[in-house]
């Protein structure tokens, strides 16, 4: 059975965390300002055989002057959107995401300048065919290394270098680890962010994708079937064989979420099953310290709204938005939800403009970010627009726990 066993001992000092920003108090100090670090050195003792890597992985580096390292964690099954959710996030803080020049070309990491991406799959610690011999799928927590995963989220919220490994899905194999620096913001994304408790402590900022069975069948079907070349059997025995472990320890996590988005089909088209129009809502945590939920017309009443008719165009079968208190798990959220799908797409700013709390920079942000994006999937709709609200708060976050501006984009 293949398995990945690696060791991470670091020596550094860890860089204080300053207190939280209180809003009022925000002193702006220049992106440019932030200090990277000084001087990282990996030794990494490997020995490889087919299927089975082990690996000793040291890793050992001064003292970072870094202040702060922001974690945002996005967790979701597999093919529920986190690739572009990601590229929506990463696009508001500028510069284009890459994977680690010179390296593996089948890492899962993607920085830009301020960004660092990493998928959790990097840390299974049972590889395709040591998933088959123990029959385990990819989402039980004993195919994860928590351990691995834990030392090295923390090291690199400390501002240390780690030696991560890689998950590479072209080949199922567990591939030589990749150095890892630590960056401004650090996103871990995947199956199991908030799983593991030690995991979930380091994280500031927690968002869960919500795909309906039925959605997700239909997005499967388009990327597997018409993408990919897979027959719809093969396609719904693998939802299937996920189910059980998707119930049991992915689905729970929602609950430790800040927000969450959750994609229905919609109510507007009686049976409409092919999850072309959709209804999503953005459920979002009340009385949180790092961000101040969106809210349409009034903060705290209950609205329904049709947006559609002189100034907003809409063809059948139009949008109509709710906002309103609830909720969910027992905790007070607020919920915004858009069903249907916008006719035209710079027209978004005549709903942009009754939103309020969106953490936008200037009026038209988020209109100006989805016409960027435009090409993305879900751009005509509630996934496109929450998705980039919930970046903006990413931003938000990061400026309220730093102390810090990020320049506009
Ligand atoms: N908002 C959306 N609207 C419509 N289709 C979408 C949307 N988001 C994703 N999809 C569909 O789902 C597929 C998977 O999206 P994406 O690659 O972003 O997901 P993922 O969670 O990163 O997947 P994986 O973990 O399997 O790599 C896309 O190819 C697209 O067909
Ligand atoms: O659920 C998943 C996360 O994206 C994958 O199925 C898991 O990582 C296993 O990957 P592969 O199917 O390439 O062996």
């Amino acid at each position: 059975m293949a398995a990945l066993q690696a060791t991470t001992a670091v020596t550094a000092m860890a860089a204080p965390r300053p207190a939280m920003a209180q809003r009022a108090g925000f002193k702006a100090t220049p992106v440019s300002a932030i200090a990277r670090p000084t001087f990282s050195r990996t030794l990494a003792h490997r020995s490889m055989k087919a299927g089975r890597v082990q690996s000793r992985v040291v890793v050992v580096q001064a003292a970072s002057d870094k202040a702060s390292v922001v974690v945002i964690g996005l967790a979701a099954d597999s093919g529920c959107g986190k690739s572009t959710f990601m590229r929506r996030v990463t696009g508001i803080f500028g510069g284009e995401p890459k994977p680690p020049a010179g390296g593996n070309p089948d890492s899962n990491t993607l920085s830009s300048e301020m960004t660092t991406v990493i998928c959790l799959d990097d840390y299974h610690s049972l590889d395709r065919n040591g998933r088959k011999e123990a029959g385990v799928t990819a989402l039980a927590p004993e195919s994860q290394n928590f351990d691995l995963m834990y030392e090295q989220v923390k090291a690199l919220k400390e501002g240390k270098t780690v030696a991560k490994p890689i998950y590479n899905h072209v080949t199922g194999l567990l591939d030589p680890p990749e150095d890892t620096t630590s960056p401004n913001i650090l996103i871990i994304e995947g199956l199991h962010p908030f799983y593991d408790d030690r995991v979930n402590e380091l994280v500031d900022f927690r968002i869960y994708l919500d795909i309906s069975d039925e959605i997700k069948f239909a997005w499967k079907i388009q990327r597997d079937m018409a993408e990919r070349g897979h027959s719809l059997e093969s396609i719904k025995a693998s939802i299937e064989a996920r189910k059980p472990d998707f119930d049991a320890y992915i689905d729970p996590q929602k609950k430790k979420a800040d927000m969450i988005i959750q994609v229905l089909p919609t109510q507007l088209v009686p049976d409409e099953k092919e999850g072309k129009i959709l209804r999503v809502r953005l459920i979002m945590k009340d009385g949180m310290k790092l961000f101040d939920p969106v809210y349409l017309f009034d903060q705290g009443s209950t609205v329904s709204w049709i947006p559609c008719g002189r100034k907003l165009t809409c063809s059948f079968p139009g949008i109509k938005m709710f906002y309103g208190p609830d909720t969910y798990y027992g905790e007070e959220v607020s919920v915004l939800e858009m069903d249907g799908q916008f006719d035209k797409l710079e027209e978004l700013i005549y709903m942009e403009s009754h939103l309020s709390n969106t953490s936008a920079k200037f009026y038209g942000e988020i209109t100006q970010q989805m016409l960027k994006n435009s090409a993305f999937p879900g751009s005509n709709n509630g996934t496109g627009l929450f998705q980039t609200i919930v970046g903006l708060k990413c931003r938000e976050v990061y400026e309220r726990i730093t102390e810090k501006t990020v320049a506009r984009v």
